[in-house]
């Protein structure tokens, strides 16, 4: 996987702005909105079980993201899983906060066992998915660095029957049987609230646009990662971290992806 065919990817969701719904929580809601019109996608934040059939048939992908559960908002989630499974469109699990409660933990793995396109989350949040050790984390904030997730993470695609992304320091992604490496990115990054959420957004909208869910899912963190250094190194905290990665996704070209980004077959 080059960064030409990376680039490309990204330049398809700035051509056709794919309208890409999301059923996420309410403290990220604003910048994952700005996030993805930052790289070019239309985002609707719809969620409301009165509506969310009907807008996941007009849609190009959904994004379920548990962050702020509650049982009016678990069951729109599965009707608009519903729809998505049915027509189909591509749609993205975030398992924000898995382990921290058996009510969002159980609710994740009937969301998992759905199949979703593709799943991602943090070290901690894989390796709870996956169920191959007890629950594990303490809220949304990530004990484990990926790369200890990645057995995890491929037992969780042999399962879903899709790509599995762990992020952290270093990002990954895998079918069950390929795995990349993503590297870039900036250590302000988990300081700020809602930048996970930011990347399984963006695989949403790079879904949209691109058959090939492993290609999709890396040009989608790639894009991340390049993104988060470029600001990360002008950003003076993480106050104002947020506001020069919409900047960045917004002026990112090939240049800027290759400089800031690397990808490897692990
Ligand atoms: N230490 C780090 N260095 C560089 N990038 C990071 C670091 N930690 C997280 N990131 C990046 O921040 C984004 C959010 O990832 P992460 O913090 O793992 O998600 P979450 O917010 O769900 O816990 C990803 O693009 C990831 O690559
Ligand atoms: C702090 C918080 N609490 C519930 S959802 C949420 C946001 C988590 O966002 P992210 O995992 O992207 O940092
Ligand atoms: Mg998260």
């Amino acid at each position: 996987m080059d960064m030409d065919t990376l680039a490309a990817i990204a330049d398809r969701v700035r051509q056709t702005h794919p309208l890409v719904q999301n059923i996420t929580n309410f403290v990220v809601m604003n910048t994952t909105a700005n996030a993805l019109l930052s790289a070019g996608a239309s985002p609707a934040m719809v969620h409301s079980a009165d509506e969310v059939e009907e807008f996941a048939g007009l849609a190009s992908a959904l994004v379920i993201n548990i962050g702020t559960l509650s049982s009016e908002w678990a069951a729109a989630m599965k009707l608009a899983v519903g729809v998505a499974n049915k027509r189909p469109i591509p749609w993205v699990l975030d398992p924000v906060g898995i382990g921290a409660t058996t009510y969002r933990t159980r609710l994740a793995s009937d969301l998992a066992a759905m199949g979703p396109t593709v799943v991602r989350g943090n070290g901690s949040e894989i390796i709870t998915l996956s169920g191959s050790v007890a629950a594990q984390g303490r809220g949304v904030d990530s004990l484990h660095g990926s790369e200890t997730a990645l057995d995890a993470a491929r037992t969780l695609a042999a399962r879903t029957g899709g790509v599995v992304a762990v992020t952290g320091e270093s990002d990954y992604v895998t079918d069950g049987g390929r795995l990349i490496r993503i590297d870039g990115g900036h250590e302000l990054m988990p300081q700020v609230t809602g930048l996970g959420c930011t990347a399984t957004a963006l695989i949403g909208a790079f879904c949209a646009v691109e058959e090939d869910r492993m290609a999709a899912t890396t040009a989608a963190l790639a894009v991340l990662a390049a993104a988060g250094r470029y600001a990360g190194s002008r950003a003076e905290g993480p106050g104002s971290l947020p506001a020069l990665l919409f900047d960045a996704l917004h002026k990112l070209d090939r240049d800027l992806l290759a400089g800031h980004a690397a990808i490897s077959e692990v």
